[in-house]
This record gives structure tokens, sequence and C-alpha cells, in this order.
């Protein structure tokens, strides 16, 4: 049996959910661990997740013949992307060796490749792409993709904020997209949310830290560390957004605001929501690399928001960063809270949302727990995607 031969294609019952990943950091080397680890799990459930095919900023790596339900990528040619991925290289540089595996395109080929695949795939045997890149370049594709029969999972909270024309065309088969993972990591948000939506009970208002990194930025801070040792901790330990301003100018939580306020049928954009960010202008990243922000940008930073912490524990409070949805006001910012309350008690990167609706009116469902990280966010969205097995034959 050639080494992309598997056995468990044998077997009549079990069922293959076919995916395609974009995006291989963090997120997506994790979710392919995740994957590998969870096979005898999945096959006691009749399920095998077949990857067909990997791409990265550079290029696109797929099987030779799709098609052939009997061929996918198989664990030790996964194990090798996360190797390739984890040294820092291309994708590419693994065609060579593994060439009979795999065919590789290069960034201005793949889209077309992609396209193909998808038709190939979508409406015949099924096929999910797993979007964990952070790019907006993928918006064009799932768009396209889900008109071909194709399912998405995302992480990426980009394609769920861009115009309201893309959010639509991405939801014109809402049952096939799934994106747990978008608000709280790897924490049930959209599910519970929609349960609620779905059973006529209006919710009217959504508080909470929906920020890993800004969550544990706060509660080091307040321990007395400098923002500029604990941003870079909250970067090694796979929290922020590739680049750490995304999380720190308030950008990544009003992306999460926004999903979820669409989520509850308001047709807003991104530059409805007010947004305060905790870095100046002249730090933006048109004007400073992340490597000149990280060493010299942010330790600028150091004492004033030390002072700010310093204020606020005089008052007997503590510094939150909040996502607030009520009447006609999505906005996202620093509040200073008790340090008794439910959102001043967070510690580390643990988010917490309370939502409101007609049944949870006095007391709001409260939804608690780690709210980043690589291991529990590519576990959302293992689970995004095996809740997708009914839409696969
Ligand atoms: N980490 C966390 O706690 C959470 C993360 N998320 C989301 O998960 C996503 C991934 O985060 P993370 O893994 O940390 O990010 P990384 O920067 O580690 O990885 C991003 C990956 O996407 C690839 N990529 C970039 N552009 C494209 C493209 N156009 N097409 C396909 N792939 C592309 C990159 O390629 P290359 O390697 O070539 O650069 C890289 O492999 C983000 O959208 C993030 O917001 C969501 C919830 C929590
Ligand atoms: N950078 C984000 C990751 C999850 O969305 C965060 O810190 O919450």
């Amino acid at each position: 049996m050639s080494a992309d031969r598997r056995k468990p294609s044998e077997d009549n019952m079990t069922k293959n959910i076919n995916v395609v990943l974009m995006g291989c950091g963090g997120v997506g080397k994790q979710l392919i661990q995740h994957i590998i680890n969870s096979r005898s799990l999945h096959s006691k459930l009749g399920l095998h997740l077949r990857v067909v095919g990997v791409c990265d900023s550079t290029s696109f790596l797929v099987l030779p013949h799709v098609s052939d339900s009997k061929s996918e990528f198989n664990d030790s040619l996964l194990l090798e992307i996360c190797r390739v991925k984890s040294s820092g290289l291309s994708l590419s540089t693994i065609s060579n060796a593994r060439s009979g595996e795999c065919q590789i395109f290069t960034k201005k080929e793949s889209t077309d490749k992609i396209l193909d695949t998808a038709k190939l795939l979508g409406r015949s045997t099924g096929l999910a792409f797993i979007d964990c890149s952070a790019s907006s370049e993928t918006i064009g594709i799932l768009t396209k993709v889900v008109d071909f029969g194709c399912c998405a999972v995302l992480a990426n909270k980009k394609p769920l904020t861009s115009s309201l024309e893309d959010y639509e065309k991405l939801f014109s088969h809402p049952r096939r997209i799934r994106h747990e993972s978008t608000v709280g990591a790897g924490l049930p948000v959209i599910a519970s949310i929609n349960r609620i939506l779905t059973s006529g009970d209006p919710i009217h208002r959504v508080i909470g830290s929906l920020s890993g990194t800004l969550g544990y930025v706060m509660s080091e801070v307040e321990g007395g560390k400098p923002l500029s040792e604990v941003v870079r901790a909250a970067k090694g330990l796979g929290y922020t957004e590739p680049d750490p301003r995304d999380d720190l100018g308030g950008m990544d939580v009003a992306r999460k605001a926004l999903i979820l306020a669409r989520l509850l049928g308001w047709r807003i954009n991104l530059d409805s929501i007010k947004v305060e960010s905790l870095y100046p202008d002249e730090m933006d990243p048109d004007k400073m690399s992340v490597e000149d922000f990280l060493s010299s940008g942010l330790p600028s930073l150091d004492d004033d928001i030390r002072k700010r912490f310093g204020v606020a524990s005089s008052n007997g409070n503590v510094l939150r960063y909040v996502c607030s949805i009520e009447g006609s006001s999505c906005q996202v910012g620093i509040k200073e809270l008790p340090k008794d309350s439910p959102l001043g008690r967070l510690k580390g990167s643990d988010n917490v949302l309370e939502v409101y609706s007609r049944c949870y009116n006095e007391l709001p469902l409260v939804i608690q727990g780690a709210g980043a990280g690589n291991d529990t966010t590519a576990a959302g969205v293992l689970a995004d995607i095996l809740d997708l097995q009914d839409l696969f034959p």
C-alpha cells in the first residue's frame, strides 16, 4: 500500500470530510496536530478528515488527483508541513522532496487552482475551506467557493468584517459556514447566541472582554509588569495577532464586536464602531515596522500605562478593555471597573461575555474561559469542521 493510501477509506461506513487548509501558522499547525491526534476518536465516530490541500501566503500545495478519494495528505506529510512552517520556510520547499504526493502552485497560480479544486469537489464529495490565515485575501476565494457548494470554517475574522455585500455572500448558504473561533477562540459564543436568537428570544445587550491579549496585558500590568514586556510575552504565548497592534489598537476586538453585532442583525460596518487605541497614531503600521514597534515604540508607552493603572487602583478599581453592544451603540475601549465585578475579576487570557435577552434579563447568560491561544482556537475550528459532517455524503 502506498504512503498516501489510508486504511479508513477501505471501510465503507467511514465518511470523509474533505478539507483545504488556508493558513499554516500558529493556529493552522495546531489544527493539523489536533486532526492527527484525533484520528482514532474520529474513526470511532465513523469520520475521517481528509486533507486535500494546504496553502500559506505564497503557495498552494494540493493532491495531484483530488478526485481520487483514496489519496490524501497522509500524516507524515502533514507533520512535515508543520515542521517546514515552524522553521519559517515556505510550503514550496516541500514539493521537491515529495513530488509524487503533492503538486505545488505559486501565489499567482493558486487562486485558479483553488477554485478548480472547489468546483471539482464542492458539489460531489463536498469540500470545506478552513481559513486559519489572518489575511483579507481569502475573502474573494471564500465568497466564490460557497457558490460551488463548498463549506467554510473560519478562525480569520477579516472575511466576516469587510463589506456587508461580502458578508451576505458568505452567508448565502448559512448552513455551510461556521466561525465559532472568530469570537472567544474555542468558547461557545456564536453557537449560544444563535440558539438564543433562533428560539425567538431577542438579545438587547452584549458586554464583555473579548481579547485574550488585552485581558492578559491588563492583568499582568496590574501586577506591576511593564506593558512592553507583557505584550512580547503575549505574542510568544500565541495570543496576539501577527501584528500585535491589531490587538493594542482595538481593531481585533472591534472585528469581534462587528461579528456579534451582525449576528444580532445589525447592518453596520467596522467604521460604525467607536474604537479606543492603546498606542498613538505615529506608531501606526504604515509608519513603523512590527519589530520597531516592539523594540522601541512599546517601551515608550510603559510609563503612561503604569500611571493610568495607578489612578484606577487608587480608586479601588481596575482597567479592562470592554466591548459593548447595546441600544444603537457598538463600542470598544478601556473602562475603569470595580475589582470585584465580573469583568474586574477576569485574569490572564480569559474572555467573558454577558448576554442579556428576554429570558436572560436581570441575570445575563455568562460565557467565560480561555479566549486566546493556538490550542483552544484550533480545537474550536476542529469542532466546527465536525459540525459540518451532515453536509458530506
Ligand atoms: N491565536 C489566537 O488565539 C486566535 C487566533 N484567531 C485567528 O486565527 C488566525 C490565524 O492566527 P495565527 O495562526 O496566530 O496567525 P499566523 O500569523 O501564525 O499564521 C497565519 C498563516 O496564514 C498564512 N497566510 C497569510 N496570507 C495568506 C493567504 N492569502 N492565503 C493563505 N494563507 C495565508 C500565513 O502564511 P506564511 O506562513 O507564508 O506567512 C501563515 O501561515 C487569525 O486570523 C487570528 O485572528 C482567532 C482566535 C484566536
Ligand atoms: N489576538 C486575539 C486572538 C483571538 O482572537 C486575542 O488576543 O483575543
